[in-house]
């Protein structure tokens, strides 16, 4: 692997991430499920598709900053919600809330963050934050996590639906992933509960994850979690035209187009390629989120293009902190505020509202 001092991109963020995470750690993160089609698809995807540059522009003055929910945002890129942040760096979930809000974006913990979400929500003090859910059967745990969230000023919740179980992880069970003592989820659990789940041909993580996840939920339930908080709700890992539609019809805030990074359902389709149908689908009636694959300003571009209001980075944001606490983060993010805001120039859209349609051209 090429040797980086300085990193210029993303790219190179990896490659200095990658010597900081030991090897389970690491695989972990960067894993997906089964032959890590989806995972290759979402890069794939990318590949396929071409921006359509406009020239003799005013683009003396791009800027990539955007309202997402009543929400000013320095730039379309969001903080994906990815469990346990001290796996990349000790002060974890609070470097990354502060260094999100040191780049003006919004955060989405994680509910398996390694620190208490209210420490998590003062650590990025006045920046926007949601908090991520899944639906877990102990109905009485779930309820308290919402109103903690609800009560620490979160300002909405996003609800992960493609997750019912967890994804076949290979790598995770030929490591035998465990989680450290010093990794374990802040805001639920019992300690020894998860140091005592391992089992064979499995790892901590699923095992942990079949135990806690209720997979018997179904749109009937969102109602109960519409009446237990009055938080807008926002809904992740939408992948077709029909749970678009029905996510509307639910009244959900927001959704995010996603196949979990390729960590769920291994399918040989990336999100970039899901993105329109869910786009036409939902025809306006509530933002769309994207996420799967984004690494540079030119991707971030591309899945505008395609008629997202945002795009999440999970990954990403995890070099960052290994790479360097908070101040990576910011980095990182910086860095695809910038790439992006030069891709805006080269293609004569200098807002991200002039980012439309007509940017992209198929292959
Ligand atoms: C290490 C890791 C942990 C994740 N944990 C969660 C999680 O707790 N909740 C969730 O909704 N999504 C989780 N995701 C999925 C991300 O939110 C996001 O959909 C995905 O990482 C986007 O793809 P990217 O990593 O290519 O940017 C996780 C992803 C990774 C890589
Ligand atoms: C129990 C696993 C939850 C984290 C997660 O969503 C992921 O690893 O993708």
């Amino acid at each position: 692997m090429r040797m980086v001092d300085q990193p210029l991109c993303l790219d190179d963020f990896e490659a200095l991430a990658r010597a900081k995470i030991r090897q389970d750690y690491w695989d972990y993160i960067a894993g997906g499920a089964g032959a890590e089609r989806a995972l290759a698809a979402n890069r794939a995807a990318f590949a396929r598709i071409a921006l359509r540059p406009r020239v003799l522009v005013d683009v003396s003055a791009c800027t990539a900053a955007t309202t997402l929910l009543g929400h000013e945002l320095a730039s379309p890129v969001v903080v994906a919600p990815t469990a346990y942040h001290r796996m990349s760096h000790p002060e974890g979930e609070l470097a990354t809330a502060r260094g999100a809000a040191d780049a003006g974006a919004l955060y989405i913990p994680s509910i398996f963050s390694n620190y208490p979400l209210e420490d998590v929500a003062a650590a990025g003090g006045a920046a926007p934050r949601w908090q991520q859910l899944y639906w877990l059967h102990d109905r009485e745990a779930f309820g308290a996590v919402v109103d903690r969230a609800t009560a620490a000023g979160y300002s909405a919740l996003v609800l992960t639906v493609d997750a019912p179980v967890i994804g076949l992880r290979l790598r995770d069970a030929r490591n035998a992933l465990t989680l450290d003592a010093d990794t374990l989820p802040a805001n639920l659990f019992a300690a020894q509960d998860l140091l005592t789940t391992r089992s064979e041909g499995s790892s901590a993580v699923a095992t942990q994850s079949l135990q806690a996840f209720d997979a018997s939920i179904t749109w009937d339930d969102l109602a109960w979690l519409r009446d237990r908080s009055p938080l807008p709700l926002v809904l992740k890992g939408i992948a077709t035209a029909e749970d678009a539609r029905l996510a509307v019809e639910h009244g959900v805030a927001a959704i995010v187009v996603s196949n979990h990074g390729g960590r769920q359902l291994d399918n040989p389709i990336g999100t970039l390629d899901i993105l329109p149908e869910v786009v036409e689908a939902v025809a306006g009636r509530c933002p769309v989120l994207f996420d799967g694959g984004v690494r540079t300003g030119h991707d971030v571009a591309v899945a505008l293009a395609l008629g997202a209001d945002a795009v999440l980075v999970g990954r990403p944001a995890l070099w960052g902190l290994a790479v360097g606490g908070a101040a990576g983060v910011t980095q990182v993010l910086r860095l695809l505020q910038t790439e992006l805001e030069r891709v805006m120039a080269l293609i004569g859209r200098p807002t991200v509202e002039s980012i439309d349609a007509s940017a992209v051209r198929r292959a």
